[in-house]
């Protein structure tokens, strides 16, 4: 049953918004892209905080969590194509940290304590938006887990390194805030990652792992295997203001569209991929998709404009289509241009820019599905002409600008990669560029699937 959250004039209300990158204004592509390194997800709090208003509640909605079926396993030959990542391509390699396998027996939290179940009961414990307040050397769940540093903080949980007793090893905790909608938000990201990890006994899938659960002063903590860094911290320290090398590119892309794969076989949307949640291990040779918090099964598929992240946003969600695994691609293919050039490819600043942008590089939406948009009016005239809406320069005052789009494409992605290439071979950088555009197709019925990407001549490098 599809459900249709509409934007609310002040929602959409492009001057509210923040504008994203520090200290930089974003007026559309004419300003230079903004790094990728310089943003950091949690400026962007109002977008954030609306869309995990909407996907919190759906989950409130949808309070009974299912136990899912596990899919019977599928395979076909891209499984086993790139089973083992070659690693030589990345400085100072490091063991992969083996992950415990699951058998189906995560602990389920029993119901929750009282000062959960009153909303009203504060404690010392929490801060006042029910964040735990963490503190460095403090141990968990009965001494079993020795927290040793931050990990980060989103809007759903503060996230914590710690070393287990138990299996003697480093792990990362996700400790959800203190309020029953996020309680059950954690727990249908739990249900989610557990049936991912059961449907993937091996662990080759490049998912995190959901070792176990407890519960600690009311908030529902989440273990799992512990990582080293996000892609955008790689992405700051390795790449700064240049982007990653393209052999790394390559091995990262194989990784995530078999982590890609693997959540279409398993009905799940991913519906937030950026580089915040895509974690590689110490020796930066193996990485794996994480946070799930606003992943569903495919058939919950709600009409919002305000799903995954903006930045990272298909124009199908923008204009209220119905939508499905080809989100994650679009998202996907956001990502790796950002991994190679170090740059945001649209840094719109709010949807109605995003579009504008998208269309600058991609060219004009086609009108067929434009028609089927339910957001569509507020982006586009009658004659299906783009209003732009903007702030005027000089007055502050918003504007709307009428524009075609008919037949101009003012920077298209493969000048973009281009100016960032650093002398690479033509043909593989060529390639990149046309998994790119099969990414970025506006069309999602058009854009590439998981196992078609992994036969990409720039995946197979053939
Ligand atoms: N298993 C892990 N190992 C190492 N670091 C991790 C792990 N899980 C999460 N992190 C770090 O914590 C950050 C936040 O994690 P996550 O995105 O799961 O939390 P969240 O509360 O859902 O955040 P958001 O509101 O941004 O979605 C990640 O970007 C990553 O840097």
């Amino acid at each position: 049953m599809q459900r249709s959250l509409e934007p609310t004039p002040e929602l959409e209300d492009f001057a509210l918004e923040v504008s994203d990158i520090r200290g930089k204004r974003e007026e559309g592509v004419a300003q230079a892209e903004p790094s990728a390194a310089d943003y950091d997800p949690m400026f962007d709090r109002q977008d954030e905080a609306k869309r995990h208003e909407i996907q919190l509640e759906a989950v409130c909605q949808n309070a009974e969590l299912q136990q899912q079926q596990q899919p019977p396993e599928q395979e076909d030959e891209v499984d086993d194509m790139f089973a083992d990542v070659d690693d030589d391509m990345f400085a100072d390699p490091a063991p992969v940290p083996k992950a415990r396998p699951i058998n189906g027996a995560i602990p389920v939290l029993q119901k929750s304590t009282k000062a959960h179940d009153d909303a009203n009961l504060t404690s010392n414990w929490d801060d006042e938006e029910g964040y735990y307040r963490v503190i460095i050397g403090e141990m968990l769940d009965d001494g079993r887990y020795h927290i040793q540093a931050n990990l980060g903080k989103g809007m759903f949980s503060s996230v914590v390194k710690a070393f287990d007793s138990v299996e003697k090893r480093d792990v990362a905790i996700k400790i959800i805030r203190n309020n029953e909608i996020m309680y059950k938000a954690g727990m249908k990201e739990m249900g989610i990652v557990k049936k991912l990890n059961l449907s993937d006994p091996d662990d080759k899938k490049h998912l995190i792992r959901l070792l176990r659960s407890f519960e600690f002063r009311g908030h529902l903590c989440l273990v799992f295997e512990g990582l080293s860094k996000n892609l955008r911290e790689v992405l700051k320290r390795f790449g700064r203001d240049a982007g990653i090398n393209i052999t790394a590119i390559r091995a990262y892309a194989q990784q995530i569209f078999l982590a890609l794969l693997h959540l279409r076989r398993t009905n799940v949307l991913h519906a937030d991929l950026k580089p915040d949640n895509i974690l590689v291990n110490e020796g930066r040779n193996m990485l794996k998709v994480c946070d799930l918090g606003s992943a569903s099964d495919v058939s919950e598929n709600a009409i919002t404009p305000y799903l995954a992240s903006r930045f990272y946003r298909a124009p199908e969600l923008i204009l209220g289509l119905q939508y499905d695994f080809a989100v994650d691609m679009w998202s996907i293919g956001c990502t790796l241009f950002e991994l190679y050039t170090g740059r945001i490819l649209f840094p719109g600043s709010n949807n109605n820019q995003m579009l504008k942008i998208i269309m600058q590089s991609r060219g004009k939406i086609p009108h067929k599905l434009l028609r089927k948009g339910l957001f569509t009016p507020s982006h586009f005239d009658e004659q299906l002409n783009f209003l732009s809406r903007e702030t005027d320069t000089l007055t502050g005052k918003p504007v709307v600008k009428g524009m075609s789009f008919s037949g101009r494409i003012e920077r298209d992605l493969k000048s973009r990669v281009l100016e960032y290439a650093r002398g690479e071979d033509k043909g593989v950088v060529g390639a990149f560029v046309d998994l790119l555009d099969k990414c970025l197709n506006l069309n999602p019925e058009k854009r590439i699937t998981p196992a078609e990407a992994l036969r990409h001549p720039f995946i197979r490098g053939s």
